[in-house]
C-alpha cells in the first residue's frame, strides 16, 4: 500500500479499529502487503511486524490481511495470544482503487470505542466544532422521506424503547453525535443557560431529532412557549412556533392568554388521567409489550358496529374516551373515525417541550399569562412526577438561577444540559456549546446542532487546507463553517417537509391536539 494515497489513512483507520474493534464487533485490524494465500510463516511475520508498529493489534481477536497492489484480497484470521492460529475466510475485493481505499478508511475512521472513561481508548476524541448542522449530526444532510421511513421502521423493532423511541440528538460531541435518550436515561431533560446561549435552538433540535427517530403516531410533541417574546425585540424570534410544521407536533401554546393556558393545563392533566386509567397497574412499556403479543387476539374481538356498549368498552380500553371532569363519556376527536376504519388507536409517547420555564415559575409583573401560569406549572409538575410510568416526557429550558431550580420539573430531570454564555468574536464557538449530564454521573460536551440555519450553498464551498498530525489521520474530515443560502428554506423546513411526506406514506394516524 506504500505510495497509495489512501493507504496511510486506511492504515490509521485500521489502527483505530485495533482499539475499537472487539467492542464494535469489528475485527478488521491488520494491514499487510502479502500475496493472497501467503504461507502461514509469512502471515505470522506480517502480524509480528504490525504488532511492533501498533502494539494494540496483539489484543485483538482477529486480523484481516489486505493483500495485493491495491489491497484486493481480504483474509480474515483468528488470533490467539501468541499470534494468528491459521488462515481464515478469503474474500476478493476486486478492482479496489486508491479512491476506494480512501473512502473505506474515511468510513471506518469515525468509529470510536464506547468504553468508560479512564480506559486507554477513551483518549480517542476529536475537538468540538465551532458550529454544526443538526442534519449532519443526524446523518440526514439530504433528508428524504425514504431515509426517515427506514429509521422509523428500525424503531418499530427496538425492544429497548417499547411503545416508541424518544431519542434526541443534541449536536456534535467528541466522539460523534451526542444523544439524549429520554426512555433509557430520562424520562425528563432540563436545559439551563443564560440568555442567548442557544436554549430555544436546542429545543428545536430536540423536536426535530425526535421526529426523525420515531413516527408521529408513536411519538407526539406538545410545545409551550413560556414567554411571549415575539415582537419584543429581545431577539427571541419565533420561539418554538417554527417547529409546528413537523407532523409530530399536535399542540403549540404561547403563555400569553390565560383562557387558553387554563384550557391547556386542564387538558394536559386529563391526558395524564386518561393514561393512568388506561394503563391500570401496568406501565407504558409493559402495556405496549402486552399489546404486541396479544395484537392478533384483540383484532379478532373488534366489537359489532351496532353494539354501543361493546363499542364503549372497546373505546375505554383503547383510551378513546375522554375522562371526567365531564360526566358524559365523549369520544376524543378522531376516535370515531378511527373506530369506523377499524384501526387500533395508538397510545403514543408524549413529549412536552417547554421554553422559558422560568417565565412560568416566576411570571413577570404585568405579563399577560401571569394569572394562569400557576395552573400550567401544576400540570407540568404532574408530568414530572407521573410521566415516566405514563409515557409522558418533559423537556424544559430555563435561565440559570432563580426559583426554577426548586420546581419539580427542574428537580426531577435526570438528564441535564448546561449551556455556556455566548462568546462574541469570530474565533469563538457559536451559541449552543454545552454539556449533557446523566443521572449516573456521565458528562459529555457538545456543540448544539443548528436547525434553523439556511440550507448551505454547497456550490460556493471552497477546499480547505488543515494541517494534521499523523495521529489524527483517522479523524473524520475537518469541518468548516458552511455558507448559507440567504433566502433559502431552513434545515428545519426541509426536514419538516420530508417528515410530513414520510408520515403520509406510512399512513400515520393523527394524534389529537390538547387544545
Ligand atoms: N447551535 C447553534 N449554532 C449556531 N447558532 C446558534 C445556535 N444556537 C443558537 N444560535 C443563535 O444564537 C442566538 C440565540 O439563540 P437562542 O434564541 O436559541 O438562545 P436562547 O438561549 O433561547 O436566548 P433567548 O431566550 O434570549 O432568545 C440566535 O441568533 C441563534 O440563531
Amino acid at each position: 500500500m506504500d505510495g497509495d494515497p489512501g493507504g496511510s489513512a486506511l492504515r490509521d483507520a485500521l489502527a483505530r479499529l485495533a482499539v475499537a474493534g472487539p467492542r464494535a464487533g469489528v475485527h478488521v485490524l491488520c494491514l499487510a502487503e502479502t500475496e493472497p494465500a501467503s504461507p502461514p510463516s509469512s502471515v505470522t511475520r506480517t502480524y509480528e511486524d504490525a504488532c511492533a508498529v501498533t502494539p494494540t493489534f496483539r489484543h485483538c481477536g482477529a486480523v484481516a490481511l489486505l493483500s495485493g497492489d491495491v489491497a484486493a484480497g481480504l483474509q480474515l484470521l483468528r488470533v490467539a495470544p501468541g499470534g494468528p492460529v491459521g488462515p481464515g475466510t478469503h474474500a476478493a475485493v476486486k478492482a479496489v482503487s486508491a479512491a476506494w481505499a480512501e473512502r473505506f478508511a474515511r468510513a471506518l475512521a469515525p468509529l470510536r470505542p464506547d468504553g468508560p472513561p479512564g480506559e486507554p481508548d477513551a483518549r480517542v476524541s476529536a475537538p468540538l466544532p465551532q458550529s454544526t448542522r443538526l442534519l449532519d449530526e443526524l446523518g440526514l444532510a439530504r433528508a428524504t422521506p425514504a431515509s426517515l421511513m427506514a429509521r422509523w421502521a428500525d424503531a418499530a423493532d427496538d425492544t429497548e424503547s417499547l411503545g416508541g423511541r424518544a431519542r434526541a440528538v443534541l449536536g456534535a460531541g467528541p466522539r460523534g453525535p451526542v444523544t439524549a435518550d429520554l426512555v433509557a436515561d430520562g424520562p425528563h431533560l432540563l436545559i439551563e443557560g443564560p440568555a442567548g446561549s442557544g436554549r430555544t435552538e436546542l429545543l428545536r433540535a430536540v423536536v426535530a431529532s425526535l421526529a426523525a427517530a420515531e413516527r408521529p403516531d408513536r411519538l407526539a410533541v406538545v410545545l409551550l412557549d413560556g414567554r411571549d417574546g415575539v415582537g419584543t425585540g429581545a431577539g427571541h424570534g419565533e420561539g418554538l412556533r417554527v417547529c409546528t410544521d413537523i407532523p409530530h407536533v399536535t399542540t403549540h401554546l404561547i403563555a400569553n392568554d390565560p383562557v387558553r393556558m387554563r384550557e391547556f393545563a386542564q387538558s394536559l392533566a386529563a391526558e395524564l388521567k386518561r393514561r393512568a386509567e388506561l394503563l391500570g397497574r401496568t406501565d407504558f412499556a409493559r402495556w405496549h409489550a402486552g399489546r404486541e403479543v396479544s395484537g392478533r387476539m384483540v383484532a379478532q374481538r373488534t366489537p359489532g358496529a351496532g353494539d354501543p356498549l361493546a363499542q364503549r368498552a372497546s373505546a375505554a380500553a383503547s383510551g378513546d374516551i375522554e375522562t371526567p371532569p365531564s360526566s358524559t363519556l365523549r369520544l376524543r376527536p378522531g376516535a370515531a373515525a378511527r373506530q369506523r376504519a377499524g384501526a387500533a388507536p395508538p397510545l403514543p409517547r408524549l413529549v412536552v417541550v417547554v421554553d422559558d420555564l422560568d417565565a412560568l415559575v416566576s411570571p413577570a409583573l404585568g405579563s399577560p399569562g401571569r394569572p394562569a401560569a400557576g395552573s400550567v406549572i401544576r400540570a407540568l409538575e404532574a408530568v414530572a412526577r407521573e410521566g415516566e410510568r405514563l409515557g409522558v416526557h418533559l423537556v424544559a429550558a430555563t435561565g440559570t438561577g432563580g426559583r426554577t431550580a426548586e420546581s419539580e420539573p427542574a428537580r426531577l430531570a435526570a438528564l441535564r444540559v448546561v449551556l455556556d454564555a455566548p462568546q462574541p468574536g469570530p474565533e469563538q464557538p457559536a451559541p449552543g456549546r454545552g454539556r449533557l449530564a446523566s443521572a449516573d454521573g456521565r458528562t459529555v460536551g457538545f456543540q448544539g446542532g443548528r436547525v434553523t440555519g439556511r440550507i448551505p450553498r454547497t456550490a460556493t464551498q471552497r477546499p480547505t487546507v488543515v494541517p494534521l498530525d499523523w495521529q489524527r489521520m483517522g479523524d473524520p474530515p475537518a469541518r468548516r463553517p458552511v455558507r448559507e443560502l440567504g433566502n433559502g428554506p431552513t434545515d428545519l423546513a426541509l426536514l419538516a417537509s420530508a417528515v410530513e411526506r414520510a408520515a403520509r406514506e406510512v399512513a400515520a394516524a393523527e394524534v389529537p391536539s390538547l387544545l
